[in-house]
Protein backbone atom coordinates (compact mmCIF):
# COMPACT_ATOMS: atom_id res chain seq x y z
CA UNK A 1 0.00 0.00 0.00
CA UNK A 2 1.76 3.59 -1.10
CA UNK A 3 -0.48 5.73 1.03
CA UNK A 4 -0.13 6.85 4.71
CA UNK A 5 -2.67 6.24 7.47
CA UNK A 6 -2.76 8.31 10.41
CA UNK A 7 -5.09 7.73 13.04
CA UNK A 8 -6.41 10.60 15.81
CA UNK A 9 -7.70 9.59 18.98
CA UNK A 10 -8.33 11.12 22.56
CA UNK A 11 -11.58 11.77 24.72
CA UNK A 12 -14.94 13.22 23.11
CA UNK A 13 -14.36 17.21 22.55
CA UNK A 14 -10.69 16.70 22.46
CA UNK A 15 -10.75 18.53 19.13
CA UNK A 16 -10.23 15.34 16.70
CA UNK A 17 -12.64 16.83 14.30
CA UNK A 18 -11.49 20.26 14.09
CA UNK A 19 -7.88 19.08 14.29
CA UNK A 20 -8.10 16.64 11.59
CA UNK A 21 -10.48 19.56 8.86
CA UNK A 22 -7.63 21.97 9.36
CA UNK A 23 -5.12 18.89 8.92
CA UNK A 24 -6.63 17.95 5.52
CA UNK A 25 -6.90 21.50 4.42
CA UNK A 26 -3.19 21.80 4.92
CA UNK A 27 -1.95 18.61 3.58
CA UNK A 28 -4.29 19.61 0.23
CA UNK A 29 -3.07 22.71 -0.56
CA UNK A 30 0.70 21.15 -0.38
CA UNK A 31 -0.57 19.32 -2.86
CA UNK A 32 -1.35 15.70 -1.07
CA UNK A 33 -4.51 13.55 -1.87
CA UNK A 34 -6.21 13.28 1.16
CA UNK A 35 -9.31 12.05 2.95
CA UNK A 36 -10.60 12.07 5.96
CA UNK A 37 -12.72 9.88 7.59
CA UNK A 38 -14.15 7.99 10.85
CA UNK A 39 -16.01 4.91 11.94
CA UNK A 40 -18.33 4.40 10.39
CA UNK A 41 -17.67 6.69 7.74
CA UNK A 42 -20.64 6.44 5.79
CA UNK A 43 -20.43 2.59 5.16
CA UNK A 44 -23.74 1.18 5.20
CA UNK A 45 -23.11 -2.28 7.09
CA UNK A 46 -20.85 -0.26 9.65
CA UNK A 47 -23.23 2.80 10.19
CA UNK A 48 -25.87 -0.47 11.16
CA UNK A 49 -23.86 -1.81 13.17
CA UNK A 50 -22.76 1.19 15.40
CA UNK A 51 -26.47 2.45 15.19
CA UNK A 52 -27.37 -0.61 17.62
CA UNK A 53 -23.66 -0.08 19.81
CA UNK A 54 -24.41 3.44 20.31
CA UNK A 55 -28.14 3.67 20.67
CA UNK A 56 -29.41 4.83 24.51
CA UNK A 57 -32.00 2.76 25.05
CA UNK A 58 -29.45 -0.57 24.58
CA UNK A 59 -28.36 -0.22 28.75
CA UNK A 60 -28.41 -4.17 28.33
CA UNK A 61 -25.70 -4.41 26.20
CA UNK A 62 -22.95 -6.50 27.76
CA UNK A 63 -19.53 -5.38 27.46
CA UNK A 64 -17.82 -7.87 24.83
CA UNK A 65 -20.65 -7.48 22.42
CA UNK A 66 -19.91 -3.46 22.39
CA UNK A 67 -16.29 -4.41 22.08
CA UNK A 68 -16.92 -7.33 19.35
CA UNK A 69 -19.21 -4.98 17.23
CA UNK A 70 -16.86 -1.97 17.56
CA UNK A 71 -14.20 -4.51 15.75
CA UNK A 72 -16.75 -5.30 12.94
CA UNK A 73 -17.23 -1.70 12.00
CA UNK A 74 -13.97 -1.48 11.91
CA UNK A 75 -13.56 -4.28 10.05
CA UNK A 76 -16.29 -3.07 7.40
CA UNK A 77 -14.66 0.40 7.66
CA UNK A 78 -11.28 -0.15 6.56
CA UNK A 79 -12.16 -2.98 4.07
CA UNK A 80 -14.26 -0.51 2.20
CA UNK A 81 -13.62 2.86 2.54
CA UNK A 82 -9.62 3.10 4.02
CA UNK A 83 -7.58 0.05 2.09
CA UNK A 84 -9.31 1.51 -1.31
CA UNK A 85 -7.86 5.06 -0.17
CA UNK A 86 -4.49 3.98 0.58
CA UNK A 87 -3.89 1.73 -2.44
CA UNK A 88 -4.50 4.99 -4.42
CA UNK A 89 -1.48 6.34 -2.73
CA UNK A 90 -3.64 8.79 -0.74
CA UNK A 91 -3.27 9.96 2.95
CA UNK A 92 -5.99 8.37 5.08
CA UNK A 93 -6.92 10.62 8.17
CA UNK A 94 -9.11 8.63 11.01
CA UNK A 95 -11.04 9.86 13.30
CA UNK A 96 -11.14 7.07 16.17
CA UNK A 97 -9.35 3.91 15.51
CA UNK A 98 -7.94 0.84 17.37
CA UNK A 99 -6.64 2.14 20.08
CA UNK A 100 -10.17 3.73 21.01
CA UNK A 101 -11.11 0.02 21.51
CA UNK A 102 -8.37 -0.53 24.19
CA UNK A 103 -9.00 2.76 26.09
CA UNK A 104 -12.69 2.46 26.44
CA UNK A 105 -13.56 -1.40 25.76
CA UNK A 106 -10.22 -2.92 27.02
CA UNK A 107 -9.17 -0.46 29.72
CA UNK A 108 -11.92 1.90 31.21
CA UNK A 109 -14.32 -1.32 30.75
CA UNK A 110 -12.04 -3.74 32.29
CA UNK A 111 -12.03 -6.30 29.55
CA UNK A 112 -8.26 -6.07 29.23
CA UNK A 113 -6.04 -4.53 26.68
CA UNK A 114 -4.32 -7.58 25.35
CA UNK A 115 -7.60 -9.39 25.42
CA UNK A 116 -9.49 -6.18 22.92
CA UNK A 117 -6.20 -6.14 21.00
CA UNK A 118 -6.72 -9.79 19.88
CA UNK A 119 -10.00 -9.44 18.65
CA UNK A 120 -9.11 -6.06 17.14
CA UNK A 121 -5.72 -7.59 15.10
CA UNK A 122 -7.99 -10.34 13.86
CA UNK A 123 -10.35 -7.51 12.09
CA UNK A 124 -7.96 -5.07 10.66
CA UNK A 125 -5.63 -7.71 9.75
CA UNK A 126 -2.68 -6.12 9.79
CA UNK A 127 -3.72 -2.56 8.81
CA UNK A 128 -2.37 0.02 11.12
CA UNK A 129 -2.07 3.18 11.29
CA UNK A 130 1.61 4.58 10.78
CA UNK A 131 1.16 6.85 13.35
CA UNK A 132 -1.27 8.19 15.93
CA UNK A 133 -1.75 11.67 17.35
CA UNK A 134 -3.20 11.29 20.68
CA UNK A 135 -4.75 14.38 22.12
CA UNK A 136 -4.41 14.28 25.38
CA UNK A 137 -7.34 16.35 27.22
CA UNK A 138 -8.92 16.28 30.90
CA UNK A 139 -12.41 14.79 29.68
CA UNK A 140 -14.32 17.26 32.12
CA UNK A 141 -12.48 19.83 30.09
CA UNK A 142 -13.54 17.67 26.66
CA UNK A 143 -17.27 17.27 28.27
CA UNK A 144 -17.52 21.25 28.79
CA UNK A 145 -16.63 21.80 25.13
CA UNK A 146 -19.56 19.72 23.46
CA UNK A 147 -22.03 21.08 26.31
CA UNK A 148 -21.04 24.45 24.60
CA UNK A 149 -22.06 22.96 20.98
CA UNK A 150 -25.71 21.74 21.83
CA UNK A 151 -25.92 20.65 18.24
CA UNK A 152 -24.20 17.44 19.14
CA UNK A 153 -26.57 14.49 19.87
CA UNK A 154 -25.68 12.41 23.04
CA UNK A 155 -24.75 8.95 22.75
CA UNK A 156 -24.84 6.11 24.92
CA UNK A 157 -21.17 6.65 25.68
CA UNK A 158 -21.48 10.32 26.34
CA UNK A 159 -23.85 8.90 29.29
CA UNK A 160 -21.11 6.79 31.12
CA UNK A 161 -19.92 8.40 34.61
CA UNK A 162 -17.19 10.81 34.78
CA UNK A 163 -14.98 8.34 36.52
CA UNK A 164 -15.26 5.75 33.20
CA UNK A 165 -14.40 8.69 31.10
CA UNK A 166 -11.15 9.37 33.69
CA UNK A 167 -9.95 5.52 33.27
CA UNK A 168 -10.52 6.11 29.57
CA UNK A 169 -7.69 8.39 29.79
CA UNK A 170 -5.39 6.74 32.21
CA UNK A 171 -6.05 3.90 29.34
CA UNK A 172 -4.79 6.24 26.87
CA UNK A 173 -1.90 7.17 28.87
CA UNK A 174 -0.93 3.45 29.26
CA UNK A 175 -0.97 3.60 25.41
CA UNK A 176 0.96 5.85 24.64
CA UNK A 177 3.72 4.26 26.56
CA UNK A 178 3.35 0.80 25.22
CA UNK A 179 3.48 1.74 21.29
CA UNK A 180 5.91 4.69 22.07
CA UNK A 181 6.81 4.36 18.16
CA UNK A 182 3.77 4.52 17.23
CA UNK A 183 1.61 6.78 19.27
CA UNK A 184 2.53 10.40 19.52
CA UNK A 185 1.17 12.22 22.25
CA UNK A 186 -0.02 16.03 22.29
CA UNK A 187 -1.21 18.57 24.71
CA UNK A 188 -5.00 18.91 23.34
CA UNK A 189 -6.14 21.89 26.37
CA UNK A 190 -4.33 24.94 23.98
CA UNK A 191 -6.07 27.07 21.20
CA UNK A 192 -6.96 24.87 17.93
CA UNK A 193 -4.05 27.28 16.19
CA UNK A 194 -1.39 26.13 18.48
CA UNK A 195 -2.49 22.09 18.24
CA UNK A 196 -2.86 21.92 14.83
CA UNK A 197 0.34 23.58 14.48
CA UNK A 198 2.30 20.80 16.24
CA UNK A 199 -0.40 18.15 14.70
CA UNK A 200 0.57 19.12 11.45
CA UNK A 201 4.51 18.87 12.40
CA UNK A 202 4.44 15.94 13.35
CA UNK A 203 2.59 14.65 10.56
CA UNK A 204 5.17 16.36 8.26
CA UNK A 205 8.06 14.91 9.66
CA UNK A 206 6.50 11.47 9.03
CA UNK A 207 6.02 11.64 5.16
CA UNK A 208 8.69 13.21 4.93
CA UNK A 209 11.08 10.40 6.83
N1 LIG B 1 -8.39 23.64 21.26
C1 LIG B 1 -9.67 23.94 21.45
N2 LIG B 1 -10.05 24.90 22.33
C2 LIG B 1 -11.35 25.20 22.53
N3 LIG B 1 -12.40 24.60 21.90
C3 LIG B 1 -12.10 23.65 21.02
C4 LIG B 1 -10.74 23.25 20.74
N4 LIG B 1 -10.76 22.26 19.82
C5 LIG B 1 -12.06 22.04 19.53
N5 LIG B 1 -12.86 22.86 20.23
C6 LIG B 1 -14.35 22.91 20.21
O1 LIG B 1 -14.80 21.84 21.03
C7 LIG B 1 -15.92 21.18 20.45
C8 LIG B 1 -15.58 19.70 20.22
O2 LIG B 1 -14.56 19.62 19.24
P1 LIG B 1 -14.46 18.41 18.22
O3 LIG B 1 -13.42 18.77 17.22
O4 LIG B 1 -15.82 18.06 17.71
O5 LIG B 1 -13.94 17.25 19.21
P2 LIG B 1 -13.91 15.65 19.04
O6 LIG B 1 -14.04 15.36 17.56
O7 LIG B 1 -12.60 15.24 19.60
O8 LIG B 1 -15.07 15.12 19.85
C9 LIG B 1 -16.25 21.94 19.18
O9 LIG B 1 -17.29 22.84 19.47
C10 LIG B 1 -14.94 22.66 18.84
O10 LIG B 1 -15.16 23.86 18.15
C1 LIG C 1 -14.30 3.80 17.74
C2 LIG C 1 -14.73 3.62 19.16
C3 LIG C 1 -15.46 4.59 19.80
N1 LIG C 1 -15.85 4.41 21.08
C4 LIG C 1 -16.67 5.44 21.73
C5 LIG C 1 -16.06 6.79 21.85
C6 LIG C 1 -17.22 7.74 21.82
O1 LIG C 1 -17.67 7.99 23.14
C7 LIG C 1 -18.31 6.96 21.12
C8 LIG C 1 -18.69 7.54 19.81
O2 LIG C 1 -17.56 7.76 19.07
P1 LIG C 1 -17.54 8.92 18.01
O3 LIG C 1 -18.70 8.78 17.10
O4 LIG C 1 -16.20 8.92 17.40
O5 LIG C 1 -17.79 10.18 18.92
P2 LIG C 1 -16.99 11.52 19.09
O6 LIG C 1 -17.37 12.36 17.91
O7 LIG C 1 -17.54 12.01 20.36
O8 LIG C 1 -15.53 11.22 19.15
O9 LIG C 1 -17.83 5.63 20.96
C9 LIG C 1 -15.53 3.26 21.78
O10 LIG C 1 -15.91 3.10 22.95
N2 LIG C 1 -14.79 2.30 21.17
C10 LIG C 1 -14.38 2.41 19.88
O11 LIG C 1 -13.70 1.50 19.34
Amino acid sequence: MAGYFFSFEGPDGAGKTTIIQLVEKFLTEQGFEVISTREPGGIEIAEKIRAVILNPEHKSMDARTEALLYAAARRQHLVERVVPALNEGKIVLCDRFIDSSLAYQGFARGLGIDEVLAINEFAINGCMPSLTVYFDLDPKIGLERINKNKLREINRLDMESFSFHYKVREGYLQLVKRFKDRIIQVDANRTIDEVFEETAKIIMQRIQS
